[in-house]
């Protein structure tokens, strides 16, 4: 049998200003594709920066491909920079001041704060190549379309070469024919870099298309998780 994918289990509560909001999931998968899916406010963002390592749960464990991340038990907590999550927002969060290959060679050279105008030489040439990004390597992201944007912070976020990816509503800013391009862009990358992968989405079609696992949240609790394997 293979050894799971991903296991984890959280506490946590948040409070501010008066209200608090707890979670408490566990949930273990041997794919490498899990949807995390559920209605606003259900606690799927917070689950996401608990696995990257951006919050520290004030109970949990996360193991991901043979590797404890954490383990409050233990006083295991790997910071971010060594959980290596390969993270993707709705907004993309990439670098408005750095040209379209700065803002790839960023995810590569890790820790450059500027990486010059030529950065990454022949390994970014690849990937602008890959994500046909060629044409406007030296634009800043405030000139291109939506969806080169979202095409250069997949490139970004793959450049780095992370462990996994973990992915907030990153096709929701997109028209239906750019998600339904860059759904098939994301399929084909990870199939070929054998990346596990969290999904976070609202989108039904994203869950018929990405779910091996899946886990529903309601008020940040367990409301169905499956596992197809
Ligand atoms: N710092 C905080 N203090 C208290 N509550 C918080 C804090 N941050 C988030 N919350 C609450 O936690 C809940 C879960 O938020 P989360 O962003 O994880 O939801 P979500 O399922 O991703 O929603 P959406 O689909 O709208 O993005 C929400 O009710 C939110 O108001």
């Amino acid at each position: 049998m293979t050894a799971p994918q991903l296991t984890f289990a959280f506490r946590h509560v948040l409070q501010s200003a008066g209200r608090h909001f707890a979670l408490d999931i566990a949930f273990t998968t041997a794919r490498q594709r899990l949807v995390v899916f559920g209605p606003s406010g259900s606690g799927k963002s917070q689950t996401l920066r608990l696995l990257a390592g951006l919050v520290t749960p004030q109970q949990g464990r996360i193991r991901l491909a043979g590797r404890d991340w954490l383990d409050t038990e233990r006083g295991l907590n790997l910071p971010p920079e060594q959980r290596r999550a390969g993270l993707l927002f709705q907004d993309y969060a990439l670098f408005p001041h750095l040209t379209v290959r700065q803002n790839i060679a960023f995810g590569l050279t890790r820790g450059w704060r500027n990486p010059s105008p030529e950065a990454g030489g022949r390994e970014v040439d690849d990937w602008l190549q890959a994500f046909e990004l060629d044409e406007v390597a030296r634009q800043r992201p405030a000139d291109l379309s939506g969806g080169q944007r979202q095409r250069v912070a997949l490139a970004r976020t793959l450049a780095a070469r992370p462990s996994v990816l973990l992915l907030d509503e990153p096709f929701a800013a997109l028209d239906t024919l750019l998600r339904q391009k860059m759904r098939d862009e994301l399929d084909r990358w990870q199939q070929q870099l054998q990346l596990p992968m969290v999904l976070i989405s609202h989108d039904p079609e994203d869950v018929e298309r990405f779910a091996d696992a899946r886990l529903v949240l309601q008020q940040g609790q367990v409301a169905e998780g499956s596992d197809a394997s």
